[in-house]
């Protein structure tokens, strides 16, 4: 089994690569997110999880390297990382009482080369007041998150439903990055650990 990478400074998307009992190394890469004028978001993601992985494969050769990028879209429009409280009160001023999309692609790279999966989800939240929303920017908890909350988090109690992907939202779709893995030959359930080898444990 080649190394494997995570190519992300996002603590969450270590703990879902963890959850699902992959060994992995972690190599943040240092990409410019800037979105190109008129660039659709769902591209934004796939360029910039492709841009992540093979950054950090051009210098480690031979290795699988993941990226992943999340962004929040409401009506077509991408919401960032706030910039400071105030864009974070106002995005979530905006995501108040409406449905948005949370989209996040993955892109695995080995040797210059890449494949990319984009998961779309729906989100709805419910009506917010002023003094939550204050409450909350007040944690911390918005500001190095697209969109501005994180539903693992406090923010979990903004969610009314969901569909289609939790861990993707969190920033890391489990299903389809398991199948990029096994895709490249790298079954992930092969490295799970058996209770049965070792019984009393
Ligand atoms: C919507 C949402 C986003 N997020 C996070 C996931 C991502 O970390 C972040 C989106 O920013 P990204 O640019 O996708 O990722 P990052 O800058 O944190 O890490 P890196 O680029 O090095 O991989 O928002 C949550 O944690 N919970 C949520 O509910």
């Amino acid at each position: 089994m080649p190394s494997i990478i995570l190519a992300s400074a996002s603590p969450r998307r270590a703990v879902l690569l963890e959850q699902i009992g992959l060994a992995f190394s972690v190599q943040p890469a240092d990409v410019d997110e800037t979105p190109t004028p008129g660039e659709p978001p769902e591209e934004y993601v796939q360029r910039l999880a492709r841009d992540k992985a093979l950054a950090v494969s051009a210098s480690s050769p031979d290795c699988l390297v993941l990226g992943s990028d999340t962004t929040v879209v409401l009506n077509g429009r991408i919401l960032g990382k706030p910039a400071d409280a105030n864009d974070a009160r106002a995005m979530l001023a905006r995501l108040s009482g409406a449905t948005h999309q949370v989209m996040t692609a993955v892109a695995l790279a080995r040797n210059g080369r890449s494949q990319c999966r984009l998961v779309i989800t729906e989100v709805c939240f419910r009506e917010l007041s002023a003094a939550e929303i204050d409450a909350y920017i007040a944690t911390g908890e918005p500001m190095d998150k697209a969109g501005g909350y994180g539903i693992q988090g406090l923010g979990g109690i903004f969610i009314n439903e969901l569909r289609g992907s939790y861990s993707s939202v969190v920033g890391l779709p489990l299903q389809e990055t398991a199948a990029l893995l096994e895709h490249a030959g790298y079954p992930v359930w092969k490295n799970w650990p058996s209770s049965l080898e070792s019984p009393g444990s």
